[in-house]
Order: structure tokens, then C-alpha cells, then sequence
């Protein structure tokens, strides 16, 4: 049997997988790539970039509505025939753009998923291939739920191919992935319900804001049923039909689609990764600060698929770089848990930085918090939006911000302004002397931050 021999064997496709093996063969290394889908990973071809394309319609649509009655007559009408076709103009040329790009600079593709079979070899296409190191960079799969009919559900791959907007949709769920396409298609003139076996919607941001997000979407006609669990699902003629239990009682509902948004999980099925006494578990492969494996110590594992992953594009890149620079050169470089803004694309939008109050107050003697619904304010009024709120956390002996949440429509951007004021250690004062343009939201900030003499 063939018997190949790599310095770097890089298992995934995505921003993290690409990073390290770019940073390897820039460095002099033989390096290959294998993924078992298009080359390109999640964010590029079936994640943030087309669903910011699909979902930038659903905001024109709301915008238009919260103006009707103001200069506008009637909400634009989409065709979603060309707004997929639009998407795909991005999404397509990915995978072979991807594949030119890698062979150029000389790494190896291989096009399946690779199996461990001993600590340093892997068999894929057929093929023995020995590594000197390997990177695990498989990314998240969605969860798989345990009832029956479950294989009948749809992902957010599917989401972001529909052919048309379907009448009626079911999403079980209201993490990022649930709560940005159920505010898409709701807008889009679905009929959703959200089904969430937790209390809340996006557990992970700010209490206050998410109430509000809430509300603002169950206008849009969301029906939200929280602390309900899906227990069975069956396909009817035109829709299917799910079970589900909520106050001790069993009950069914139907829709035309039935979404899977209950979370994602580490892809490292396929792997054997026991083969290679490679420890994972629920977060991930497990890691050091190095992104090296805690149990060999030939391979390195980044991005989502890593245990140190908070899985968003712009970490996993970052871990790419890190497990790239530390194979390159030896362990060097840790991964230091970097301030990381998040956000989750709905209108308003729903952003956070830093600490949330509750962990704020845990960790510091005194904490000033500044919390206002904002809808009273020139911004919000002008656009008649339907919501605009924060809520921004200051430790009151440095007087910087530790902790910053917004609901706007602008938040995925002055989340940014906020992240690089705590960055750079400013305080209060520092930020309240800097002259933004007017009339911006991010001039607004400044306003959040109330002074106190
Ligand atoms: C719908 C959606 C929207 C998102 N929106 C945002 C957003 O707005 N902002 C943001 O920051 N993040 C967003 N994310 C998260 C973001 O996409 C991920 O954090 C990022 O893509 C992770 O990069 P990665 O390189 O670690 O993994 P991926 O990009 O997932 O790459 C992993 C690659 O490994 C391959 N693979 C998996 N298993 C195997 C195997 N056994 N053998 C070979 N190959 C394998 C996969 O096919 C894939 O190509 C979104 C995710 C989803 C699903
Ligand atoms: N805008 C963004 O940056 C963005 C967008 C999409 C995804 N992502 C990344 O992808 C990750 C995954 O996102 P996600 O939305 O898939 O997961 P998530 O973990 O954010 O949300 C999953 C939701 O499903 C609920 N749930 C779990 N099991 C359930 C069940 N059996 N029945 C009903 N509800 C159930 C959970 O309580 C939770 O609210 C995120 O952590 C995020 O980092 C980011």
C-alpha cells in the first residue's frame, strides 16, 4: 500500500485549518489539507458570509416597515429566486478558489475524511499517510437530537438554500443560529414558532436586552414557546408534524419546515481519534495553551473544534495562526483568551463584550452599571425603531468598562468602538473626550456613559 510522508497534516478546510497550513508551507514545511466536504469551511460557504447576504433583505423589509406610514408606501417585495442566486455568486466560487489558492502555494488536497491509525499516520483515499504533526481543524456539526423522526429536520445549511420562504416554520432552538434565521424568515412572511427547552432565548447575552429582543420579534409574529422539549416528529402530506412536551402535558404542532438551531457540536465523529490516544470531549479536542493536544503531543487542534474554542470565525483564525507558529517554531505562542465581541445578526441587533453583570459584580469590589432603554433617543426615533437599549459595566475604582451589551441597529459595529476602548484601558473620561461623527450611534456612547459629577 501507498505510504506518504507530510511535516504538517492538516485535517479541515475552514479559516482555522487554512491558517495554520498556509503559515506551515510559508515556512519551508510539506503540508497537506483533507476535508470531507467543499474546501473553503463553514463561515465562507454555509455560515456568517451568505447569511449576512440573505439576511441584509430581511432588514430592508424591516426597515421599510418600521417607516410605513412615514414617506413609505408599501415594503419592498422580494424575489428570493434572485436573492439566492446573488448568495451563490458568493458562495460558489469558494470551494475551487480555495482549492487553486492551497495547491499554488504547494499543499497537498486530499478529499475525504481521514481516520487515525496509529499516533502519527492516518489512512485517507485509500492512502497511509505519516505526519511529524498533525492539526485537527473539523469545525462544529449540529447537534444530533435524540427522538423519533429526528433525521426528518432541516439545518441551517438548508436554511440558507431554501428555494422559496416556506408558509410555516418550526425552529427548535433560540441560540444565534435560531433566533438570526427565525428573525429572517419571520420577517420574510413565515409563520414561525421557536421552540427553546430553556426559559430564554440566547442565554449566553445580557438578560435585560434579550427580554426586549423578544418582544420585539413575537410583534414580527414569532410565537415563542419557552421550556418546552421536542420529543418526536412525523412527516404528514404537505407538513410535519411535531410533538412536543410543556407543563407536564404532550401536545403537537405543524409546520411546512422543522429547523434543527439546538446548538453545534465538535466534529471529531469520524476521526478514530482513540486510534491516536487523541482525548476529546464535549468542548472538543482537549488542548494546552499552545493549542497542542493534551495527549500527544504531535498534534495540534484550533478553531471551533477545539476545547479552547469560543466558536466564532474570528477566533478560529487566530488559533489557526497560534497552532501554525507553534509548529513552525516550537511552543511559543499561547492562546490568551482575547477580548471577543460577539453578536447575533437579528434587527436590532444583539451584541456583547467583556463580562455580564452578574459575572462583573463577582469580580469586582464596586461596579457602576449604566442600563437605559434608548428609544426615546434621535436615533432610534428617526428610524421609528422598534427597539434600542444597553447596558455598559464600569469598575468603579479604574472607571474602565469591563462589560458592554447593546440592542441597535448599528450594534454590530459600535460593539467594535466599545471593544477597542477596553483594549486600550480607556476610561470613562478618555472615552467621553474623543469627537465622533454626529448624528451616530456611535456618538451615542458617549451619552450611555452618564457623567457622574
Ligand atoms: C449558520 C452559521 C452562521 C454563523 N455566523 C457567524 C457569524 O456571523 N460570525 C462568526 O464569527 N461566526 C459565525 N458562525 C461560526 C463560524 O462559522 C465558525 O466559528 C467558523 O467557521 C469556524 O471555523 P473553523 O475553521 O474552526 O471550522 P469550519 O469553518 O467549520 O471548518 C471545518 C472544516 O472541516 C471539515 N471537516 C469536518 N469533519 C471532517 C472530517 N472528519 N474530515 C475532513 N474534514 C472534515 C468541514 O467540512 C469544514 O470544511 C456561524 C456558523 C453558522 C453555522
Ligand atoms: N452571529 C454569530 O456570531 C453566530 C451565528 C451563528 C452561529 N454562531 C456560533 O455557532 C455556535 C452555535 O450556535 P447555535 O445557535 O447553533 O447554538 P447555541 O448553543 O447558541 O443555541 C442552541 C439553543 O438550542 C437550545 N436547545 C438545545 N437543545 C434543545 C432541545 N432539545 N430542544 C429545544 N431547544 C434546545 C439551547 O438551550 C440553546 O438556546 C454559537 O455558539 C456561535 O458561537 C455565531
Amino acid at each position: 500500500m501507498e505510504t506518504k510522508h507530510y511535516n504538517v497534516f492538516v485535517i479541515g478546510s475552514g479559516i482555522a485549518g487554512q491558517t495554520a497550513a498556509k503559515a506551515c508551507v510559508a515556512a519551508g514545511l510539506t503540508v497537506a489539507i483533507s476535508d470531507k466536504r467543499e474546501f473553503g469551511g463553514t463561515c465562507a460557504t454555509r455560515g456568517c458570509d451568505p447569511k449576512k447576504i440573505l439576511i441584509q433583505f430581511a432588514d430592508l423589509v424591516q426597515h421599510s416597515k418600521q417607516l410605513k406610514g412615514f414617506g413609505i408606501k408599501k415594503s419592498p417585495k422580494i424575489n428570493w429566486k434572485a436573492v439566492q442566486k446573488f448568495k451563490t455568486s458568493f458562495t460558489k466560487p469558494v470551494p475551487s478558489s480555495t482549492e487553486n489558492n492551497l495547491t499554488d502555494l504547494g499543499i497537498d488536497l486530499y478529499h475525504q475524511s481521514p481516520k487515525f491509525i496509529s499516533k502519527n499516520e492516518v489512512m485517507v483515499e485509500g492512502k497511509t499517510i505519516s505526519a511529524d504533526k498533525f492539526v485537527i481543524a473539523t469545525g462544529y456539526v449540529p447537534r444530533t437530537l435524540e427522538f423519533e423522526g429526528f433525521d426528518l429536520l432541516k439545518t441551517s445549511d438548508d436554511i440558507l438554500n431554501l428555494k422559496k420562504i416556506p408558509k410555516s416554520a418550526i425552529f427548535i432552538g433560540s441560540g444565534y443560529v435560531g433566533m438570526e434565521f427565525c428573525y429572517m424568515l419571520s420577517t420574510l412572511g413565515c409563520e414561525v414558532t421557536m421552540i427553546e427547552i430553556n426559559d430564554s432565548a440566547l442565554t449566553q447575552f445580557d438578560s435585560f436586552l434579550v427580554d426586549k429582543l423578544t418582544k420585539v420579534l413575537e410583534k414580527n409574529g414569532v410565537k415563542f414557546m419557552f421550556s418546552t422539549k421536542p420529543v418526536a416528529l412525523e412527516k404528514l402530506k404537505k407538513n410535519l408534524k411535531l410533538t412536543y412536551e410543556k407543563d407536564g402535558k404532550t401536545k403537537t404542532i405543524k409546520a411546512r419546515k422543522i429547523f434543527n438551531t439546538a446548538g453545534r457540536v465538535p466534529a471529531v465523529e469520524k476521526l478514530d481519534l482513540e486510534n491516536a490516544g487523541i482525548k476529546a470531549d464535549e468542548s472538543g479536542v482537549l488542548v494546552n495553551d499552545f493549542m497542542q493536544s493534551t495527549s500527544n503531543e504531535n498534534v495540534y487542534a484550533c478553531g471551533d473544534v477545539s476545547s479552547k474554542s469560543l466558536p466564532l470565525t474570528p477566533l478560529s483564525g487566530l488559533q489557526g495562526y497560534i497552532a501554525g507558529h507553534n509548529i513552525i517554531n516550537g511552543n511559543s505562542k499561547e492562546f490568551e483568551n482575547p477580548l471577543v465581541p460577539s453578536i447575533a445578526f437579528t434587527k436590532p441587533q444583539l451584541a456583547s463584550v467583556g463580562y455580564s453583570e452578574e459575572e462583573a459584580k463577582s469580580r469586582y469590589k464596586n461596579v457602576l452599571v449604566y442600563k437605559e432603554d434608548t428609544s426615546g433617543w434621535y436615533n432610534s426615533k428617526k428610524e421609528n425603531a422598534n427597539a434600542y437599549a444597553y447596558k455598559i459595566i464600569v469598575n468603579e475604582r479604574t472607571q474602565k468598562i469591563v462589560g458592554a451589551h447593546l440592542l441597535s441597529s448599528q450594534a454590530n459595529e459600535t460593539i467594535n468602538v466599545l471593544t477597542l476602548a477596553m483594549n486600550e484601558g480607556l476610561t470613562i473620561r478618555d472615552f467621553k473626550k474623543q469627537i465622533f461623527t454626529y448624528p451616530s450611534y456611535t456618538n451615542d456612547l458617549k451619552s450611555m456613559l452618564k457623567d457622574e459629577d
